[in-house]
């Protein structure tokens, strides 16, 4: 019995739409949902065996959900793998099923620890180091040669944050993350993204679950990955703990402190490098990938960084860089454009509530469609096109999202990233020196212009084609 004027589950497909369109969905789901979202409105829903899914795709929805019942949508939707990864439900941010007590303590110590304003400010000296081995790097090893900027880009990225969390480095220095324990690395967090995004068959069919014995198997092994990825820091520092600290005090310290077992350490520093690398690497990416198919804007970009290192030696700083309005344009546009993470991370209604009128009924997999609002007409003018000028315009649209909900790269409401200001920083920092120190051209030739955007979905939004580019010192530096 519904009160007047609401209705029952929002619109969507049936299992032989979907089946009909299963090639898109599963290689580019955003797009997938975006044109049923034509069809039915912004707000739809389907079923996925068992499993109701329901999608927002536009401004006004999203709002309603994440503003209207900020509390109702606060819970993570889990796939059932997560339940048997040891401690990885229990002691997360990014998986929490709810935002409790413990989802609550961790997201204070990461605040202290990793995401506030005082914890990025003290940590722009790691930046800076890491930043420069990539320079180093680039210099010595690489001039003239192909670079894959992903991976250059993806191994500083990974020092940073391991730095910032246990002190400590997981690469070998600077390169492309190509030595053999490097790669070993990247594969197992490969994996761990890959294996635990994906629905599996005890998601749809949770009857399965008393047979489920590959989930357990796969479970296993993940958690078998993992542990090596982090052993020997957790190791070494439960050997060191109690002695008098010689360097400022880490997010592992803390965990420590507060008794966290090294089970839950190990699930927690893997979500923290997971959340915090993938997708800063692909902004990075994807910036550079416009400025070089771009040239106008990179000359532009590249004289607004110039015009403020010559007052300081020719060096980068990143306090100037905040100030760069027009380079910090091309940074939103491109988190606009290509959208790091295109669907967010799946919420789960805690309660059933009532949304544009349909109802939501209680543990629905609630999604939004954060690209597909990007890149509608409706919401942006012009929307396909690369132009930084939009964020000139409207410097209001910011990335908090609780105001403007047609830009929201970085969610919204409670489960918002925390580390939104961290990855800007980190971006702006790595591109600012890649553009101004080197002058990049394409491999054999290839006209910039004609430079691929087509992209590859994964949680994260990859670039289809690897990003080769071939650096030359700019004259000045030589
Ligand atoms: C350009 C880079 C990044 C983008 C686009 C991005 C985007 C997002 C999005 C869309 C969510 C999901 C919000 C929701 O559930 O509605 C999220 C969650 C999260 N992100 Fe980020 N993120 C980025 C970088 C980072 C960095 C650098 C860190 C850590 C240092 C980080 C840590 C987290 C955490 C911990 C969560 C889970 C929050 C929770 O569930 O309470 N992210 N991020």
């Amino acid at each position: 019995h519904l009160p007047f004027g609401i209705k029952n589950i929002p619109p969507g497909p049936n299992v032989f739409q979907i089946l009909w369109n299963i090639s898109l969905f599963v290689k580019k789901p955003h797009i997938a949902l975006k044109n049923l979202s034509e069809t039915y409105g912004p707000l739809i829903s389907f079923r996925l065996g068992a499993q109701l899914v329901v999608v927002a795709s536009s401004p006004l929805v999203v709002e309603e959900i994440l503003k209207t019942h900020n509390r109702i949508s606060s819970g993570r939707y889990l796939p059932s793998i997560y339940y048997n990864i040891p401690e990885s439900s229990n002691a997360s941010i990014v998986m929490s099923r709810e935002c409790n007590d413990t989802w609550k303590n961790l997201r204070r110590i990461g605040q202290n620890y990793i995401f506030s304003t005082k914890a990025i400010e003290s940590a722009s000296e790691i930046r800076k180091t890491n930043v420069m081995e990539m320079l180093k790097f680039i210099k010595s090893k690489k001039e003239g040669k192909i670079v894959n900027i992903e991976h250059m880009v993806y191994a500083t990225l990974t020092n940073i944050m391991t730095t910032l969390l246990t002190s400590r480095n997981l690469f070998g220095g600077g390169g492309e993350g190509e030595g053999a324990n490097d790669k070993k690395v990247k594969a197992f967090l490969n994996e761990v993204v890959e294996d635990t995004s994906n629905l599996g068959l005890t998601d749809l069919f949770p009857i399965l679950n008393v047979v489920d014995f590959w989930n357990k198997e796969k479970a296993k092994a993940i958690y078998q990955n993992v542990k090596f990825i982090w052993a020997d820091i957790i190791n070494e520092r439960s050997a060191t703990q109690g002695n008098p600290p010689t360097r400022a005090q880490d997010f592992l310290d803390i965990l420590k402190e507060n008794a966290y077992t090294d089970d839950e350490i190990t699930s927690l520093l893997t979500e923290q490098l997971i959340a915090g690398t993938d997708s800063t690497t692909m902004s990075a990416v994807w910036l550079m990938t416009e400025l070089i198919k771009n040239e106008e804007i990179m000359c532009r970009v590249r004289e607004e960084i110039a015009n403020q290192a010559i007052e300081r030696n020719n060096t980068i700083n990143e306090s100037f860089l905040s100030e760069c309005r027009y380079f910090q344009a091309c940074i939103r546009e491109t988190l606009r454009l290509h959208t790091p993470a295109p669907l967010g991370l799946p919420h789960r209604a805690i309660e059933t509530c009532i949304v544009n009128n349909y109802v939501i009924p209680r543990d629905s997999i609630v999604l939004l469609n954060i690209w597909a609002i990007h890149v509608d007409s409706n919401n942006w003018e012009d929307a396909a096109s690369f132009k930084p000028e939009r964020f000139l315009e409207y410097p209001k649209v910011d990335v908090g999202g609780s105001r403007h909900f047609e830009y929201i790269p970085f969610g919204s409401g409670q489960r918002q990233c925390p580390g939104s200001n961290i990855a800007l920083k980190s971006v702006q920092l790595v591109v600012a020196y890649l553009v101004h120190y080197f002058d990049w051209s394409l491999p054999d030739g290839m006209d910039p212009r004609k430079l691929s955007t087509t992209d590859k979905f994964s949680i994260i939004l990859r670039k289809e084609e690897p990003l080769y580019l071939i650096p030359k010192l700019r004259n000045q530096y030589n």
